[in-house]
């Protein structure tokens, strides 16, 4: 009897495994067919095969140069690449379309949050609908508190002047030392993102400049789930993940890491907050806890924090030092106003300080506007839709709208578009004026616009002006026109080395 049950039962389960596998099959071949029916892979189109054979590359140093070409010479400023099914435009009347007038029509869609889905689970960063809407609110909410933004500079103001600035010191006035500055700025952006969404310092920026497992981790698993969109087909890397093998292999692995490190977190802070009932935390984690019971639901949201917080900051302050470098003169007239605004004697500003810097605050954004942080963003249609430049968009299709290019473009900022000139954003009286964000979409606009912008802002502006107070930093090598490595994020490729000079 006990015999027969166990046959029975492991029939049963080779039944379940075949109609399993046949099932995966079945609707991998009709996903495969419904790819191609959807996209043109054999397009012969003059910029789909310069895509599909990279003969790009004899011309330009990156993919969003390239773009960039097109999207200058095209009338309407939007490009159709046949064989991603992907429209790109740089044409602001579009981009306020998308992302305000005709919002519901292209949110992120499933083809963006499956890529990122293993890492970003039901963040705010990978959702749409309900569950987007209930963590803007929260976040918006927390953000947007007098709270949070002191408990922020606290962090950066201690993360600059124990950490940052002693390093800075260590390696000043050597003229054989050479810094990679894009690294130093990603490991200062991850401790303070991990001390302000968890409240836990990975100590990536301490003198000895250590590897940290959770950064590492966390490097590896956004950038393998970004490769996953670079893949021929979406099969490939579903297929590689249902096998667990190569890269979808060392993704879970990762993602193992960065979800142990997280989920020991939130277990410990729940724990702290049973039994010290007065505990007073001000990171979001603690925050959030107050209001959400799901610790799977919290892992996600804090982790969504860590990718849109970390990168990005970084990505913004070597685009700065690159122009800077190029740009010295520049360098002096911020070092002017800071003189002007702050006391002599005086490490960091204050915010009150920050908000009277305009000639920094257009440093930064014109540096953006060269060099953003998020290149291009994309979304996906819901219905068949009509850009107001007259571009079709079919149900289904990706729209991409790109900054880098929007930021290169002669008919959005004149015919001196290329230079870096801080002045663009000053008025008469040299007051910094806002642009219109859909012309200037670095921070996203409309209705999903970046919730960290003034954190963000404040973040820059303090490494910026207490760098420049103290140190020359000069960019060494051929980095001043820089390679970008694919990625969510603008990263250099090879980093970008420096010499650092103390000033007296
Ligand atoms: C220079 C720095 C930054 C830039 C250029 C930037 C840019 C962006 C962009 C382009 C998006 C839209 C992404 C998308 O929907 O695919 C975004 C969203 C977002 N950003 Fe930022 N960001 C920066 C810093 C930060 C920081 C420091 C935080 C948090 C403290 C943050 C929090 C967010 C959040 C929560 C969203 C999602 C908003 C939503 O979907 O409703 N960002 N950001």
């Amino acid at each position: 009897m006990e015999m027969l049950h166990i046959m029975t039962t492991s029939a049963m389960s080779t039944a379940l495994f075949l109609s399993f596998f046949t099932f995966t099959l079945f609707f991998s071949v009709f996903s495969f067919l419904l790819f191609i029916s959807r996209i043109k892979p054999w397009c012969n189109c003059d910029t789909c095969r310069t895509y599909l054979n990279i003969s790009w590359i004899a011309h330009f140093p990156n993919l969003c140069d390239w773009y960039t070409h097109l999207l200058r010479a095209s009338p309407t400023g939007t490009i159709h690449l046949h064989v991603l099914n992907n429209t790109i435009t740089s044409n602001p009347n579009n981009v306020q379309h998308i992302l305000k007038t005709k919002f519901h029509n292209y949110p992120k869609g499933t083809p963006f949050s499956t890529l990122l889905g293993d890492l970003l689970g039901n963040g705010i960063f990978n959702s749409d609908g309900h569950s987007w809407q209930f963590q803007r609110k929260m976040a918006s909410l927390e953000l947007g508190s007098v709270a949070i933004r002191s408990y922020a500079l606290q962090i950066v103001n201690q993360e600059i002047q124990t950490r940052l600035i002693p390093l800075l010191q260590s390696v000043s006035n050597q003229q054989d030392k050479l810094l990679d500055i894009q690294d130093i700025f990603r490991r200062f952006s991850f401790d303070i993102i991990c001390k302000f969404s968890f409240g836990m310092d990975p100590e990536c920026l301490i003198s000895s400049l250590p590897e940290s497992k959770l950064a590492d981790s966390f490097d590896l698993a956004s950038k393998l789930s970004a490769e996953r969109a670079m893949s021929p087909s979406p099969l490939i890397w579903k297929m590689k993940r249902l096998l667990n093998i190569g890269s979808e292999k060392k993704l879970k692995e990762a993602i193992g890491i960065v979800d142990n490190v997280a989920m020991d977190i939130i277990r410990q802070r729940r724990r702290e907050m049973m039994t010290m009932a007065s505990l007073n935390k001000s990171d979001l984690l603690s925050r959030f806890m107050e209001t959400i019971e799901d610790d799977k639901y919290l892992r996600d949201i804090v982790i969504s924090f860590l990718l849109a917080g970390r990168d990005t900051i970084a990505a913004a302050l070597t685009g700065f030092f690159i122009l800077l470098s190029k740009n010295p003169h520049v360098g002096s007239t911020i070092r002017q106003e800071l003189e002007r605004v702050m006391e002599a004697d005086q490490e960091l500003p204050t915010f009150e300080q920050m908000r009277s810097m305009h000639y920094l605050n257009g440093a930064l954004h014109e540096s953006m506007r060269l060099f953003p942080p998020v290149q291009f963003d994309s979304k996906y249609a819901q219905e068949d839709d009509v850009l107001p430049d007259g571009t079709f968009v079919r149900r289904g299709s990706r729209v991409t709208y790109h900054p880098y290019a929007m930021g290169r473009m002669d008919t959005i900022w004149g015919p001196d578009s290329d230079q870096f000139r801080p002045e663009r954003w000053l008025n008469t009286d040299g007051v910094f004026v806002q642009q219109c964000p859909f012309k200037y979409p670095v921070f996203q606009a409309g209705v999903r616009v970046c919730l960290g912008k003034d954190l963000a802002l404040m973040e820059i502006k303090s490494i910026a002006a207490a760098m420049l107070r103290h140190f020359d930093v000069r960019v060494v090598g051929p980095n001043t026109e820089p390679c970008f490595a694919p990625g969510l994020t603008a990263t250099v490729r090879g980093g970008l080395p420096v010499q650092v000079t103390q000033r007296c």
